[in-house]
């Protein structure tokens, strides 16, 4: 986000006491017990009745690659509350609403939008924001020049980058986080969309290997438990919650969406996420990888795999002959498709571990990937003979933004933790 561009920021010290939080990332097999934060702290998890904090409520989820940032603008505000409001919350509610890109790296989903939600006292509509956390720098010196640290606000953040930025809030705006762990609020800010956005939310692929027959189904979601979260950011959590407030940290893996990326930028010289998947969906894997029959001369049929099943990601370019073939696009491609198929087989032996049979894909990696979500749908049900799911959900890498926002509202005064 540009300097010159007007971004939403809210401000104003904590009114509790900071509390130490852990950061619930546990290794990537051992699994974790985790306790929300709020129990970590002592804190009942239960919403607390005092007043709500004061406007403008915003979630922030700042992550390895993009922070994302939610905004909820109130529409029922009375007349004398809409007059109370001090000229800065006006200004940037008309600034969010007005635009849908802040300069030339942040964006509003708009299509994502969610009209009439509860949230806390108010209905109202919620806004999604993100932008690169690279920038994060702008954003910062943007919130200084438009004086927001003048609001009496507060603001929720969570992510690896509520730490890691904790105090350049401080000294460039003068504004104290409250920081949340980041899984916490993923999985609250699923639950919460899950039941706001009902038959909207959830979705699968039918017959998603047929360009044809491939459909886009809405899952009924009203029986959540148990199920496993895999989240694909940069890096990969895998999450098996049992129940509300219940979950644990399973696995993980460091081959994730920032490997895609970092990859293709590598090997294509391409700029962008959106770009890299433009390639990928105009390439060919077959250039770059060895499949089973480039071994076999057709099927292994003795253990079931079919000839044209990736026997080894990337193993026909050893052979210089054939890298000096292969195109940018094959290269994306094969890229994608190994970074997928392998999320997919850790998240097939971890659902089988845990004997659950529903696996809900999240993160922005899914962002405008269609290849990747048809490929884990496949991958999930052929590997499992047909018992695991893949389960799609729309606002996709903003639950955790999402999560951290509505910790606002649970704390009331909000008593923070501190890492
Ligand atoms: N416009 C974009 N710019 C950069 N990456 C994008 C973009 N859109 C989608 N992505 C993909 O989404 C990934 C980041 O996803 P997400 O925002 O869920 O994770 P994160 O919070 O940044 O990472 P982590 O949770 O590991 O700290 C990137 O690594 C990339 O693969
Ligand atoms: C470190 C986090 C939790 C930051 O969001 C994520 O990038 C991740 O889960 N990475 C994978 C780490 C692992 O190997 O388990």
């Amino acid at each position: 986000m540009p300097v010159e561009e007007a971004s939403p920021q809210a401000a104003s010290p904590p009114s509790g006491p900071s509390k130490a939080a852990t950061n619930g990332h546990g290794s990537v097999v051992a699994p974790v017990a985790h306790k929300t934060i709020m129990e970590q702290n002592g804190i009942a998890s239960h919403p607390s009745h005092d007043a709500p904090p004061s406007m403008p409520w915003f979630g922030m989820d700042i992550g390895g690659t993009l922070t994302k940032l939610v905004y909820f603008e109130p529409t029922d505000l009375s007349e004398a509350e809409e007059e109370s409001e001090v000229e800065t919350i006006k200004n940037i509610r008309k600034y969010l609403k007005s635009n849908s890109a802040y300069g030339e790296t942040g964006h509003r989903d708009a299509h994502l939008q969610m009209e009439n939600v509860r949230v806390g006292n108010h209905t109202g509509t919620l806004h999604f924001i993100r932008f690169p956390t690279s920038e994060m720098p702008n954003f910062l010196e943007l919130s200084k020049s438009k004086g927001m640290a003048t609001l009496a606000s507060t603001i929720c953040a969570t992510g690896g980058g509520a730490y890691k930025f904790e105090e350049d809030f401080q000294r460039e705006v003068n504004l104290t986080l409250h920081k949340f762990d980041e899984l916490d609020c993923l999985i609250r800010g699923i639950e919460y969309i899950e039941d706001n956005n009902m038959d909207r939310e959830c979705y699968y692929f039918l017959n998603p290997r047929s360009e044809d027959l491939c459909e886009k189904v809405t899952f009924d979601f009203s029986d959540p438990y148990p199920f496993l979260v895999v989240n694909i950011g940069s890096g990969v959590s895998i999450l098996a919650v049992d129940g509300p407030d219940n979950y644990r940290r399973v696995s993980g893996t460091s081959l994730g969406g920032g490997t895609f990326l970092g990859l293709s930028c590598l090997l294509t010289g391409c700029k962008t996420f959106e770009e890299a998947i433009e390639l990928a969906a105009q390439g060919n894997n077959e250039n770059v990888d060895k499949l089973v029959r480039d071994i076999y001369g057709g099927d292994y049929q003795r253990f079931g795999l079919g000839g044209d099943i990736v026997a080894s990601s990337f193993g026909q370019m050893n052979s210089a002959e054939k890298r000096a073939k292969v195109s940018r696009e094959d290269l994306a491609c094969a890229t994608l498709i190994t970074i997928t198929n392998n999320i997919g087989s850790i998240a097939r032996m971890v659902a089988a571990n845990e004997k659950i049979e529903k696996v809900l894909f999240v993160g922005n990696f899914l962002r405008v990937n269609p290849i990747s979500m048809k490929l884990l749908s496949h991958a999930m049900e052929f590997w499992s003979g047909g018992q695991l799911k893949a389960i799609f959900l729309e606002h996709e890498g903003y639950f955790g933004a999402v999560g951290s926002m509505l910790e606002l509202m649970r704390t009331g005064e909000l008593p923070s933790c501190s890492g």
